[in-house]
């Protein structure tokens, strides 16, 4: 798939994320089950989705045969990146037929001594025709990801770095101001809880949305209404 038929496919569209850690309910040691929510995503109309691990890309890959937008999540000592903080995960995805390669693009701390400048620049350099998308926290983290060829940005990491909002809905503000700046697609990405608020971003300026845990984190959906009947009255 061209980068071009990627975008004409995920125009105005909700790409949905099924992701499961360790740790997390729907994590199982022996196997992926996370094909099982990409198969309802699919069912339901989503154009791609967004993943991370390789076991995962690759399962969901040969259940829905959509594109993929992978990542894998690594905490390293010295790091604050941990979404495809090194190249060695970039080489990986790449290994694994990954779509499009999703890579932290924020300003939060490099174990590794090279700034994310750096980063950005080899990944592009080895894999120049690779379909690159650059999870940022702030308006100038995106100028920058785009300046330096980075193909998509999405806002996946507002509010999870110590530098940008704490909100607890989407970052509407974000997409808006880079959409109106970048040419490339901005992904209105995280805390995106109800189908009024992705209409919102696309409202926003988003070229598309990325939901996950509103749609594959039982444990978070659950949480939600436990805890507004709790606080009720
Ligand atoms: C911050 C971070 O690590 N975000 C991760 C990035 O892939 C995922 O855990 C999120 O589920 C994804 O961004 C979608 O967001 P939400 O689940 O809020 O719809």
């Amino acid at each position: 798939m061209t980068k071009q038929e990627l975008f004409d496919s995920i125009k105005g569209k909700v790409i949905v994320s099924c992701q499961a850690v360790p740790g997390e309910p729907l994590y199982v040691e022996e196997k992926s089950i996370m094909y099982l929510m990409a198969r309802a995503a699919k069912q339901a109309g989503t154009p791609a989705i967004r993943t991370s691990s390789i076991r995962d890309v690759i399962a969901i890959k040969e259940e829905t045969g959509l594109p993929v937008i992978g990542l894998i999540k690594i905490k390293y000592p010295g790091f604050e990146s941990y979404i495809t903080p090194t190249m060695k995960e970039v080489d990986e995805l790449v290994e694994a037929g990954s779509d499009v390669i999703a890579l932290d693009c924020t300003d939060m701390k490099r174990g590794d001594g090279k700034t994310v400048d750096q980063f950005i620049t080899e990944v592009r350099t080895k894999y120049p025709d690779a379909i690159l998308m650059a999870d940022i926290s702030t308006y100038e983290e995106g100028v920058r990801a785009w300046k330096l060829g980075m193909d998509i940005v999405g806002t996946t990491m507002s509010g999870y770095t110590s530098h940008s909002p704490k909100l607890d809905g989407p970052d509407y503000e974000l997409v808006t101001k880079l959409s109106q700046t970048v040419d490339i697609p901005v992904i209105g990405e995280g805390r995106v809880h109800s189908p009024e608020e992705a209409v919102k971003m696309l409202e926003a300026g988003a070229f598309a949305v990325v939901v996950g845990g509103a749609i594959t984190r039982p444990l978070e959906i659950a949480a939600r209404f436990i805890k507004a009947v709790e606080n009720r009255g």
